[in-house]
């Protein structure tokens, strides 16, 4: 029997025990954006390593140094970069992932403990934070290394690898880490990669597999308003202030339109518009307005046009409101007015927008309109973290492996998607390194990530591990 047909059966038969790894990872409550979770963070970094080091792979952790996060200076969590294999013959595949998650609560609506895995055999899901966003794929990843070690099977490429545990809160030093990694040449960890793969994102719908090869940028900002000594009780205080949430509402309303049109000057017009050949293959995909109302969970989608839709996601800017530090949200009616807010949004950016280019728009918009309040308050424009949109070419073996796979696990064409999410590192390793990166998602448009009730389909799962495995078969006989 073939060596991938071996593999594939022995996918099946421990699909229950690569679940119950699932589990363990799924329990770890590695939520890097939150001070008070940091410990669990670098826990569940040891506990991969310790997986990883069991399978075979030879890893090295970088201490990535501190940061201040929440008032508190906080170490961060490591890198975990991996050798597997060393064959000068056999190609060179470098494997990314993130070990953290978002944030979750049972009381934010989840009908579960999001720490918990709940394996719904009848819906055939597994429930929990980081499921399908990323802890689920990197699973897949040592799931497929187990299945060789314990069949005895040669990998077909090496393996490297580089886990993070700071994607979900800006990526923080990754750079820097990836970058001087290269700079060592033959002694560094990533000498001799050929492309990278990267399985953190979602189909487009429930249907169709995809291959993905545009991913959007972020910037993240919080507008800061001070102004009262402490918070002030509103019966002896309103009116007679200036009030930070009246300042910060009025700032915020004067980001986005309804239609999400971005208001600040300069930044959706920095865009080109699409070309035909763009337009003609939106149009073509298989996608409806149904499967954003599915994924969205309401009938809610900006427009009926399927390209619309399409184009809002893949390669139009878009600025989300996400949350206000400091204002009262807790049950019941307090009658406060807070002294100090912070007004949390983001912007996805598509090329040939950037951080660097977007910020000075932000910060010179915000403070026209803060000045047009004529407010005695004080603001402060807060950057908070980024990365760079990032397009490749699909026309490369790396694609073209990938798409095999799928055709040979699932028996379809895959759909080519840009997805609207961002990965920071995406960009610098396809420059550091400068070779093609592939992102290879495992999961449905409607798993829920960053959600209430994430989920990764047992079937994706399963299914998706053994894509993640014939794709490296494939890369190997690819030309
Ligand atoms: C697409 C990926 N799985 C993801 O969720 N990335 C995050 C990255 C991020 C940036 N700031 C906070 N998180 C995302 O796109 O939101
Ligand atoms: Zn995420
Ligand atoms: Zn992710």
């Amino acid at each position: 029997m073939a060596a991938r047909t071996k593999f594939v059966e022995y996918i099946d038969k421990n699909a229950d025990s690569f679940i119950e790894r699932l589990a363990q990872a799924v329990r770890i409550q590695s939520i890097s954006s939150d001070a008070r979770r940091r410990q669990d963070v670098i826990a569940m970094g040891n506990w991969l390593n310790d997986q990883l080091v069991s399978l075979g792979v030879t890893t090295k952790l970088v201490d990535l140094g501190t940061h201040v996060m929440q008032g508190q200076t906080l170490p961060l969590p490591p890198a975990i970069l991996g050798k597997l294999g060393e064959d000068k013959n056999k190609r060179t595949i470098l494997i990314y992932g993130h070990y953290d998650v978002q944030p979750a609560l049972k009381s934010d609506g989840w009908n579960t403990d999001p720490f918990e895995l709940v394996v719904d055999n009848e819906g055939g899901k597994l429930i929990g934070r980081g499921t399908t966003d990323d802890k689920g794929p990197i699973m897949g990843w040592l799931n497929v290394i187990e299945a060789h070690k314990s069949l005895g099977l040669d990998m077909p490429v090496n393996l490297r690898f580089c886990f993070e545990g700071m994607e979900e809160n800006g990526s923080e030093e990754l750079d820097e880490c990836v970058i001087s990694e290269v700079g060592k040449g033959k002694e560094g960890y990533f000498s001799g990669v050929d492309c990278v793969c990267i399985s953190d994102n979602y189909w487009l719908n429930t249907r169709t597999p995809a291959l993905t090869y545009g991913l959007r940028g972020i910037a993240y900002f919080s507008i800061n308003i001070t102004g009262p000594g402490q918070d002030l009780h509103s019966g002896l205080f309103g009116r007679m202030v200036h009030e930070p949430m009246t300042d910060l509402i009025k700032l915020m309303s004067r980001l986005v339109d309804n239609n999400g049109n971005i208001l600040i000057p300069g930044v959706d017009e920095m865009v080109p518009p699409p070309t035909p050949e763009e337009i003609k293959l939106y149009k073509e995909m298989d996608y409806t307005t149904a499967d954003v109302e599915e994924a969205a969970g309401g009938p809610i989608a900006i427009s009926e046009d399927k390209v619309t839709v399409l184009m809002a996601r893949m390669r139009s800017s878009s600025l989300s409101l996400h949350g206000i530090e400091g204002a009262f949200s807790d049950v019941g009616c307090k009658t406060v007015i807070p002294s100090k807010v912070g007004g949390k949004f983001s912007i996805r950016l598509v090329p040939p927008q950037t951080p660097e280019n977007i910020i000075p728009l932000v910060k010179a918009y915000l403070e026209s309109e803060f000045a047009k309040l004529n407010s005695k308050n004080k603001m402060f424009v807060e950057y908070l973290h980024g990365g760079k949109p990032w397009v490749a070419d699909v026309k490369h073996w790396n694609f073209e492996a990938a798409k095999r796979a799928i055709e040979a696990i699932y028996n379809k064409t895959p759909d080519y998607t840009r997805e609207g999410g961002s990965i920071p590192v995406t960009l610098t390793f396809a420059e550091a390194l400068g070779v093609n990166v592939l992102l290879l998602p495992m999961g449905r448009a409607d798993d829920g990530a960053h959600s209430t009730n994430e989920k990764l389909d047992r079937s994706n799962f399963i299914e998706g591990t053994k894509v993640l495995g014939t794709y490296l078969y494939e890369v190997a006989a690819a030309v």
